[in-house]
């Protein structure tokens, strides 16, 4: 079986492979994307996978793939990395990818920051998807802790083309041990799909402090949907404006909800190391010089 590149990079700590599957037929493998995930020198959060288009004439499928080996809808930070990638390859500045969650477009600055449109959110319970009709999405019933004083409670919730729930405190974000509430909110009946969980504070309508514990992926030090996902139900809710820096514990994105209903995110990407992997069972090589590849 004949290997692919890689690109190890990642998006404000968001651990990303970038693996290039142009002109192949097979796909990244679960078994593939595991074994990667348990080698400590290449352990991701996600895998960004560029396959030739679906259909002839259109943009270029990417494949996206949690650490647990789930498929993903949607993946900004994910999506600056490709972009960077591809840019570095071909010198282009502006791309048309396709998604599960649709048609995106990327654009590189002479900056070299990146912003992404990752399309419109959604709202509806049956698009999030809800496992129960809930008419207003900006405050579902749902808590951790005790009854009469939850921890955490009444979220937001929105679909960037994955599903995420934005729940709102009043102090440090890092007060909360989302390490132990998140794998029990991503998994709870509610969310048929499971979903990416976030803490988010609102230090100023125009400044929200944010941690995520993601979907098939764990706590990671950035989430670029979640960052669209707050923003949206933050604006919806009354409590910021419709453009905001988000803070993460990796740095700080910029998220705008446009007129035309279309959410942009813009941050960095960087480069890391490049190589070549075995897309059915994750074997992998560094490649030697790979500081030649892609300019930091
Ligand atoms: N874990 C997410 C996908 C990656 C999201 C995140 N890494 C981003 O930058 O948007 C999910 O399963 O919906």
């Amino acid at each position: 079986m004949s290997t692919a590149p890689f690109l190890k990079m990642n998006g404000l700590g968001n651990e990303i492979i970038v693996a290039d599957m142009r002109g192949r037929a097979d796909r990244v493998t679960p078994a593939a994307a595991v074994a990667l995930n348990a080698d400590p020198a290449t352990r991701y959060d996600q895998i960004m996978a560029i396959h030739d288009p679906r259909t002839p004439g259109t943009a270029h499928y990417i494949e996206i793939i949690n650490s647990d080996g789930s498929l993903a809808q949607a993946c900004g930070n994910g999506m600056r990395c490709v972009v960077q990638a591809l840019s570095a390859e071909t010198g282009e500045k502006h791309f048309v990818f396709e998604t599960l969650a649709g048609i995106l477009t990327g654009d590189e600055h002479p900056d070299g920051s990146i912003t992404v449109d990752m399309g419109k959110p959604r709202f509806g319970w049956e698009e999030i998807p809800l496992a129960e009709e809930f008419y207003d999405t900006t405050g579902i019933e749902l808590q951790i802790g005790p009854i009469d004083a939850p921890i955490l409670h009444t979220p937001s919730v929105a679909s960037m083309g994955n599903p995420h729930a934005t729940f709102w405190v009043e102090d440090d974000v890092g007060n909360y041990a989302l390490d132990r509430f998140g794998p029990l909110l991503e998994n709870h009946p509610i969310f048929p799909e499971r979903a990416n969980i976030s803490i988010a504070q609102v230090v100023a309508p125009d400044h929200i402090i944010l941690r995520t514990w993601e979907r098939g992926a764990g706590l990671t030090r950035a989430c670029g949907t979640a960052a669209c996902a707050a923003l949206v139900n933050g604006a919806r809710t009354h409590r910021t404006g419709r453009k905001a820096t988000v803070t993460l514990p990796g740095g700080d994105l910029v998220i705008e909800w446009r007129a035309d209903d279309h959410v942009l995110l813009t941050g960095p990407a960087e480069f890391e190391f490049s190589g070549s992997f075995e897309p059915f069972t994750g074997t992998w090589l560094r490649d030697q010089d790979s500081t030649a590849q892609v300019s930091a």
